[in-house]
């Protein structure tokens, strides 16, 4: 059956005629401007004339092995093109355009990320002389090797060791246990010649903890593993299985003094060992992956989202008023509380990654001359948005599903694919729990540091002892985000208290913070949605000077639904703490209700100007022209179980059932 593609189908052309905004100049805000805009397109338009760089048959249909093959093609092709016409892997990767094309995890990803920017953040000058030019030529090919079986989250609990012999001047290697053994890394198991490997360094027998060291697996012309070294592939995950996640075990594998990254702390050549400015600076390539993430995690919930809302606005169901026609599905209430709320929170991770970069580029620049003082608040921020971000986004692509019915559980709607591939980003760079406890730690710190009278950081000085009180009136956005930090001041002084508590009543410090760690969590997770919706409201006000009345409009209620959507959901806390009272939340939730009916007229229009091609979305329930019905159809007749009308497995196991004398 020939597939006549409309232009568009009536229902997006209507929604599309009742746009009241200028969609150009809100793609230009999401992209960072129409420079930016314009350099994605060119890319883009580059990637999309490469045939090579998309599927003939859907992955959903090859091996294990040819998924992997498959997705080391298109990697290796995306790379080489991009050179080919001026462009760099991370333009590929800041822009989100590489990683939409390279669907499912991939190959190449750990070595475009972790690998080079372990090279750029933590090598000595000669060691980026060495090694940068090799691995942005892919003459070498690396990964990040820091997990292992037995111990992820607790750095310092790894067992893998790298003892110096002054006598060669090398590092010995070692997996001392079968829980030494490194497992997860991205391609660490048949791609990677090379990996970043985090070992516990032994000097003169005594242990100094992890440092970073380049280590060489496989033989650069053959690609067999080096002696010494046992590497593999770890089997398949719940998603990402086109990536070749490995297991690497050494056995007494002897590597040169050189290669132990030496750009913070250094190892002499008679063993002596000089200590970096700051204990954790070799953990900068993890800060800067979770800052990464932070974009990615909003890019993946924004393409649910558009998948979600173009199909909510094409798929008729139900009676809303019996005898008549089936309305939009987008037309009922709780369907716009599906997905609306989660379009804000797209917009809110979007200004909120923007600011947080800004935060890692100033205080990259200032450990640069030796400023250390930003690296908490930077640890603090990072962990908390990387966690909040993920969790939202894995939270939100399930939702968008579940709002497309049955068709969303399809693999050609692309959302299961989303779902698996961002849910892992609540595991990866540190476990979401694990970092909010981190955020709890500076939390409670600065609490107390403020009772002792310390100035403190800007990202928590709401929480100082004696707050200026607020003069915004309370329904203002301004007044409901500080009723937010006030709650989030409440339960960080009552975590305070509760801890103070038991160790007053006996208990060691730590005792008593594993006894409030639920707590502590819900204060990490308050706090750093506090910190979105700041700067969600002030970019907003800050684009009002700049932008159109309808740019401003659109952006101005997606920002006021966030709020309500935090307000409400944090009623309980509020309520606790005085900041609002009943009335107050009666009134929030009848003006969401109110806002959700508003955005829904534009909503089509909005999700447009995230501007992500149908190339990219992949998806048969969310492609620009609306045609949801026939794609889905054409797409059921490429399985290879429609090959023919019977199957093999007919003749080897139905008929015989049905033969048998049961
Ligand atoms: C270019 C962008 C690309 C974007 C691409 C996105 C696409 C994604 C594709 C990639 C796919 C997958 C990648 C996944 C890769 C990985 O998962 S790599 C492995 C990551 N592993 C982790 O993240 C481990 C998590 N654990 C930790 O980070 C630490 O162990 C932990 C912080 C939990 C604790 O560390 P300890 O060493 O045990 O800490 P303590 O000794 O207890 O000390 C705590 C104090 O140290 C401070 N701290 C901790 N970390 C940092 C830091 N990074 N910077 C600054 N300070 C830090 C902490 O605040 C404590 O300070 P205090 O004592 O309170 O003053
Ligand atoms: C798809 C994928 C790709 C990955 N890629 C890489 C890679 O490229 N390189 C690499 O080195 N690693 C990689 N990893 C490993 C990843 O970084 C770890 O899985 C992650 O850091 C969590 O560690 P873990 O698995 O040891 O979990 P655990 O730490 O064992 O966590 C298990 C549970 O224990 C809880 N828990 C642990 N510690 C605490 C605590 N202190 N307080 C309270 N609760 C706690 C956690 O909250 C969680 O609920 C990858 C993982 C995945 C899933």
């Amino acid at each position: 059956m020939s597939v006549v593609v409309p232009e568009c189908c009536d229902d997006l052309k209507r929604e599309r005629g009742r746009c009241l905004f200028n969609k150009e100049e809100l793609t230009n805000i999401l992209d960072g401007g129409p420079k930016l805009t314009e350099k994605r397109r060119r890319i883009e338009k580059m990637l999309i004339n490469t045939p090579e760089l998309f599927d003939d048959v859907s992955p959903d249909y090859l091996s294990h092995e040819d998924r992997y093959s498959n997705e080391l093609r298109k990697a290796t092709q995306l790379m080489t093109t991009l050179e080919k016409n001026g462009f760099t892997y991370n333009d590929a990767v800041t822009t989100g355009t590489g990683l939409w094309l390279l669907m499912d995890g991939n190959p190449l990803s750990l070595h475009i990320s972790m690998f080079l920017d372990t090279i750029k953040g933590q090598s000595n000058p000669q060691q980026l002389q060495e090694w940068l030019p090799l691995a942005e030529k892919f003459k070498i090919i690396g990964t990040y090797a820091q997990t292992e079986l037995g111990h992820g989250t607790f750095v310092r609990g790894l067992e893998t060791t790298a003892t110096y012999d002054s006598t060669t001047k090398e590092f010995v290697l070692h997996s001392p246990t079968i829980t030494a053994t490194k497992w997860w890394p991205g391609a660490l198991g048949k791609t990677s010649n090379h990996a970043v490997v985090m070992a516990q360094l032994y000097l003169g027998g005594k242990c100094y903890g992890p440092h970073i060291f380049m280590v060489q697996l496989r033989d650069l012309e053959t690609h067999r593993t080096l002696p010494g070294i046992v590497v593999g592939e770890i089997g398949p995950r719940l998603g990402m299985n086109s990536n070749d996640n490995g297991f690497l075990q050494f056995n007494h594998h002897r590597i040169p003094l050189t290669n132990m990254f030496m750009k913070h702390s250094q190892v002499t050549e008679d063993g002596k060992y000089v200590k970096p400015l700051h204990s954790k600076l070799s953990y900068g390539t993890m800060v800067q992956t979770r800052v990464g993430i932070v974009y990615h995690a909003s890019r993946e919930l924004s393409r649910a989202l558009i998948i979600a809302i173009r199909y909510s606005a094409v798929r008729h169901q139900s009676e809303m008023v019996p005898g008549d026609p089936e309305p939009q599905i987008l037309d009922y209430q709780t369907q716009q509380y599906k997905l609306l709320p989660h379009l804000a929170s797209f917009f809110a991770l979007r200004f909120s990654a923007r600011a947080l970069l800004e935060v890692f580029i100033g205080t990259s620049a200032g450990l640069g001359s030796g400023k250390m003082n930003m690296l908490p608040e930077l640890h603090a921020l990072s962990s908390g948005l990387k966690a909040v971000a993920t969790n939202d986004a894995v939270k939100g692509t399930d939702i968008c599903r579940l709002a497309c019915g049955g068709h969303g559980y399809l693999s050609s709607s692309n959302l299961p694919r989303i779902y698996t591939a961002i849910a892992a980003g609540i595991t990866y760079e540190g476990e979401n729990t694990v970092l909010f406890l981190q955020v709890a730690r500076y939390l409670i710190k600065s609490f107390r540091a403020s009772s002792q009278g310390q100035t403190l950081p800007f990202s928590v000085s709401y929480l100082r002892v004696q707050p200026p009180s607020s003069h915004a009136p309370l329904m203002s956005d301004r007044g409901l985000v500080d009723a937010l930090g006030a709650g989030v001041r409440w339960m960080v002084g009552e975590a305070e208290r509760r801890l103070q508590q038991l160790v007053d009543s006996g208990h060691s410090p730590h005792a008593a913070w594993n006894a409030c760690s639920v707590h502590l969590v819900q204060c990490a997770d308050a706090h750093t949605r506090y910190y979105i919706c700041e700067q969600f409201v002030d970019a907003v006000s800050k684009l009002g000077e700049t932008v159109s009345s309808g740019v401003h409009e659109v952006l101005r209620q997606l920002c006021r639904l966030y709020i309500l959507h935090r307000v409400i959901q944090t009623a309980g806390i509020l309520l606790r703490c005085g900041a609002v009272d009943g009335k107050a939340l009666t009134s929030i939730e009848e003006e969401e209700c109110h806002l959700l009916a508003t955005l829904r007229i534009q909503a089509v229009s909005i999700v447009d100007a995230i501007d992500i091609k149908d190339v990219f979305l992949k998806s048969t329930l969310g492609a620009w022209d609306g045609n949801v019905y026939q794609r889905i159809y054409e797409e059921a007749q490429k399985s290879p179980l429609n090959k023919s009308d019977v199957t093999q497995g007919y003749y080897q196991y139905l008929r015989p059932l049905m033969k048998a004398n049961l």
